[in-house]
């Protein structure tokens, strides 16, 4: 199937700077048709222009991935219009910000379970639900960061949650593949998006990379929706429960 006959779901548009948001503009720019969930009443409207201005016509729906009933209605309520689906972009993760500056030995227990069921379980309840809709040849796409392989200061329990994200995708991509639904995930540099604020020492986070990375040089949100495009598409239909990493080859490096 032509990427332009393609109807994707896309969770995770805060604002301008989301990765999804870029992910958004580079299918639209192949004709794919988009619909967006959003976190909630508040981000309707921020989301809405933006969607409006870029993609009109475009569905929205909220969806609020700690509620259960959320997700089942939203995939629904899509199906109710759209009959099918073809792919699906997960686009969200989120921590306390206390536990991503203290030491992770001081984790609580309700702020290690916030980081799990945001920022991992929910693609399980995602793909449990869009798989009710997705025709076969779907491709569900999830975003993660090197923080789940190595210590990243400060990444702390966010870096928890990306293990448990990136082993759900093999165990998903294992449930799902003879339906010939595949799971992927990309393994994003860092980007100065919302949830890179107020980082500590983000900035020199990014120098290191420029200067120790292959490519020598920072990760671009274009390159990332680049190769969620690819993902998405028949080109990558060999491709399951793997996660590739878009960060100018960093991951690679000891030193
Ligand atoms: N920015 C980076 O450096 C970077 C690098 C690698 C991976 N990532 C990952 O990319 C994804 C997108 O992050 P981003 O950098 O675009 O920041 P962002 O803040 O723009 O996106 C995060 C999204 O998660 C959504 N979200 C949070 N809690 C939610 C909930 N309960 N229900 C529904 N949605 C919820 C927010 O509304 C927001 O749209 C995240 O999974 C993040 O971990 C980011
Ligand atoms: C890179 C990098 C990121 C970007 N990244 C890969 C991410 O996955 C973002 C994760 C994140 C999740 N939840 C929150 C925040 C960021 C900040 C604001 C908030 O209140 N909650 O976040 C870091 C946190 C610490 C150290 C490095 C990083």
């Amino acid at each position: 199937m032509k990427m332009k006959d393609k109807k994707v779901v896309i969770m995770g548009v805060a604002n301008k700077r989301s990765i999804a948001w870029t992910i958004a503009k580079a299918l639209h720019q192949q004709g794919v048709k988009l619909a967006f969930t959003y976190q909630g009443e508040r981000l309707q409207k921020s989301v809405g222009q933006l969607v409006d201005a870029e993609m009109p016509g475009s569905l929205m729906v909220e969806c609020d991935v700690t509620d259960d009933m959320q997700i089942e209605t939203a995939f629904e309520q899509i199906n109710e219009v759209w009959g099918s689906l073809d792919g699906v972009v997960h686009s969200i993760g989120f921590a306390k910000a206390e536990d991503l500056s203290e030491a992770y030995v001081n984790t609580s227990r309700d702020g290690y379970a916030l980081a799990q069921d945001i920022s991992a379980y929910s693609l399980v309840a995602v793909s449990r639900e869009a798989s009710k809709y997705l025709t076969a040849g779907g491709s569900i796409v999830t975003m993660t960061y090197m923080g789940s392989e190595r210590v990243i200061p400060n990444y702390n329990v966010m870096g928890v949650a990306k293990a448990a994200l990136e082993a759900s995708v093999k165990y998903l991509a294992h449930d799902l593949g003879p339906s010939n639904i595949r799971v992927n995930a990309i393994s994003a540099g860092p980007i100065r998006t919302l949830a890179a604020k107020g980082v500590k020492d983000f900035n020199s986070m990014l120098s290191v990379i420029e200067e120790r990375s292959p490519l020598r040089r920072g990760t671009d949100p274009e390159e990332v929706a680049d190769t969620t495009v690819f993902l998405l598409s028949h080109m990558s239909r060999g491709i399951t429960g793997e996660v590739i990493h878009v960060d100018s080859g960093y991951n690679i490096m000891g030193m």
